[in-house]
This record gives structure tokens, C-alpha cells and sequence, in this order.
């Protein structure tokens, strides 16, 4: 994928200096180690190649880089944090795209699943699917209260079946049995019911995603680093190595899945709903 690189914007110092790429903008601030990210993908933030490269990218280049100890994620886009994966990558294409786009994914979901810093989500949108999956992978979540910003994993929605460490996340987050009825029925949430169910931890008004998110930071900032890095470690790192030990092997298994003439079916289905929703 092609990265274009943002320019920073004039400013008065690092803190008031952006950068980033075309799809991540990253907003930091030096001065309280504090870097907020906005995927800008429009116009739903789908995980494309290029977004999941750049946001690869940008996360790197934060954890290099040692004046920054936290990120918050959030999204550009109105009224959606991620459409999830870009079913238009896991549709029409030849197996080494599938592959290649896996990889991808895996490779995101394991940088930010052990990322040293703290991690923090401020969902100012919808968030299903490989969007959930992102939030999850956040040391704390918070979601803004409105009924159409649904939260869940509802591939088995879409025909397809969650990855075991899409699971094992969920599971991690809200325990087995919720997690059973969540993954099996595809559910998406409203705020309330997330915030029940301790999918997300905070439910807050609109416009107060943000500075709750830097409210909560400052509080997990307050723990010394390397003991709240190796608690976290210590809480993640078995989840983390079964996909590591069998990486390949899950490679194999998403291209044959998602070969199937019934499953390319099922998707092609879906993204028609998508489009004629609006017609
Ligand atoms: C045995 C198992 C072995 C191995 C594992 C194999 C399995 C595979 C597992 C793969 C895991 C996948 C996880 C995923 O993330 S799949 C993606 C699921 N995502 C969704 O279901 C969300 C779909 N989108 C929506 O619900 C809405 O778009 C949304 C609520 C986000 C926003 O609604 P809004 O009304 O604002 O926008 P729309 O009009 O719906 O959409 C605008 C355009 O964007 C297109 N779109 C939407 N979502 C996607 C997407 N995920 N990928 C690509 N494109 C997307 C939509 O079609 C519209 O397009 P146009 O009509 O403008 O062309």
C-alpha cells in the first residue's frame, strides 16, 4: 500500500504539531505523553489494507518514540468509530490477497493487543465487527450514548465466524457465557446494554467522549510504567502467543473460509444490503 504522510501543521512547538498519514491522523502532545489518533477513512473507517498499513504505521512510530506513554483512539468520521474489516478486501480477490490482508490484520491485532502504552478507545460511532475487535484491545473503552452507535461481533450475521482470538478477546472482556450468546447470535449492543454487559466501561454524552478519555488517561498514566506494562503482559501474553504459535496455520484457515463459493456468496449478499439500504 502507498503511505502518504501528513505534513505537520504550523504550530507553536511539538505539542501543537501533527502528524501522521493519510488514513491516521495523529494529534500529539508531548507535553502530557498523550497522542490522540483519528482514523479518517471515510466514509465508515472500514479496515482497509492501506488503513490497517497506516495505522500499523502510526502505532510504531508512537511506541518508538519514548515522550509518548498513551494514545486514545478515536475516529474522524461523523457518527462511525469502524465499519470493521473492508469486506470489499475479503470479496473477488485471489488467495495471496486474502493472505496478504490476514496478515494484516493479525499483525494490527497483535501490536495493539501488547502495546506498552495504555490504550484508550473513545467510540464516537458505530462499532461492529473488526471495529469492536480494535476497542477491545484497549486497556478501557469509552462509548457515546447514542442508539444507533452499536457495539458487538456479529459476524455470524454476516455468515462468517469469528476467529478463535477475536473470541478469546471478547472472553477476556466479558467472560464465557456472555461471550457464547454474543458471538453465536451476532449481537450489537446499544450503549445501556454494553455497558451491562462490561463491554464497553464508560457511557458518556456525545460531545464528552473525548475529555472523558483524557480524564481516564491521566489516571493510568499515574501508574508507574513498568509495573503496569508487565501486569499487562502477564494478563494477555497466553491469549497473544495461541495466535503466534499457529499464525500460518490461521492464514491458511481465513483463505480456504473465505474462498468458499458460499461464503463469497453470503458476503457479496451483504454488502448489497449495504448499498441498497440507502436506495
Ligand atoms: C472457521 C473460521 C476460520 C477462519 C476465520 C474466517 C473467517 C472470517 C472472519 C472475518 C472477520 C470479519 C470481521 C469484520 O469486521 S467483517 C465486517 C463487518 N462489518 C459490518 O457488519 C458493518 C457493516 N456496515 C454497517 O453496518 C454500516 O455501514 C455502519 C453502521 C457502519 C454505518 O452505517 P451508515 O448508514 O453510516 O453507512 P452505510 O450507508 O451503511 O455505508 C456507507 C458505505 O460504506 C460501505 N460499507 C459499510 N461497511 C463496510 C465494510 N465493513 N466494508 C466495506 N464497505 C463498507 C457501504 O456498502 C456503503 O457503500 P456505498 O453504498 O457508499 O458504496
Amino acid at each position: 500500500a502507498t503511505i502518504r504522510r501528513t505534513e505537520p501543521t504550523a504550530g507553536s512547538g511539538d505539542s501543537a504539531r501533527r502528524f501522521g498519514t493519510q488514513r491516521v491522523l495523529v494529534e500529539p502532545d508531548a507535553a502530557s505523553g498523550v497522542a490522540v489518533m483519528k482514523f479518517k477513512n471515510p466514509p465508515v473507517n472500514s479496515l482497509s489494507l492501506e488503513l490497517l498499513t497506516e495505522f500499523i504505521i502510526s502505532l510504531e512510530k508512537l511506541e518508538n518514540d519514548k515522550t509518548f506513554r498513551g494514545v486514545i483512539l478515536t475516529s474522524d468520521c461523523p457518527r462511525v468509530f469502524s465499519a470493521g474489516l473492508d469486506l470489499t478486501e475479503m470479496c473477488g480477490k485471489n488467495p495471496a490477497h486474502y493472505a496478504e490482508y490476514w496478515k494484516a490484520v493479525q499483525e494490527l491485532w497483535l501490536r495493539l493487543y501488547l502495546s506498552n502504552l495504555v490504550l484508550i478507545a473513545a467510540i464516537n460511532g458505530a462499532c461492529p465487527a473488526g471495529g469492536c475487535l480494535i476497542s477491545l484491545t484497549c486497556d478501557y473503552r469509552i462509548l457515546a450514548d447514542n442508539p444507533k452507535y452499536l457495539i458487538g461481533l456479529n459476524e455470524t450475521l454476516l455468515g462468517i465466524v469469528a476467529p478463535f482470538w477475536f473470541k478469546d478477546t471478547l472472553v477476556n472482556t466479558i467472560g464465557h457465557r456472555a461471550s457464547e450468546q454474543a458471538l453465536q447470535l451476532g449481537l450489537l449492543f446499544l450503549p445501556a446494554e454494553a455497558l451491562q454487559v462490561g463491554l464497553v466501561d464508560q457511557v458518556v454524552p456525545e460531545d464528552q467522549v473525548l475529555s472523558t478519555a483524557l480524564s481516564v488517561m491521566a489516571r493510568w498514566m499515574a501508574i508507574p510504567d513498568h509495573a503496569r506494562q508487565l501486569t499487562k503482559n502477564m494478563m494477555r501474553k497466553t491469549t497473544v502467543d495461541r495466535l503466534v504459535k499457529q499464525r500460518d496455520a490461521d492464514i491458511q484457515n481465513f483463505v480456504s473460509f473465505i474462498s468458499r463459493d458460499s461464503i463469497q456468496k453470503s458476503l457479496q449478499m451483504y454488502l448489497e444490503k449495504l448499498k441498497q439500504k440507502k436506495g
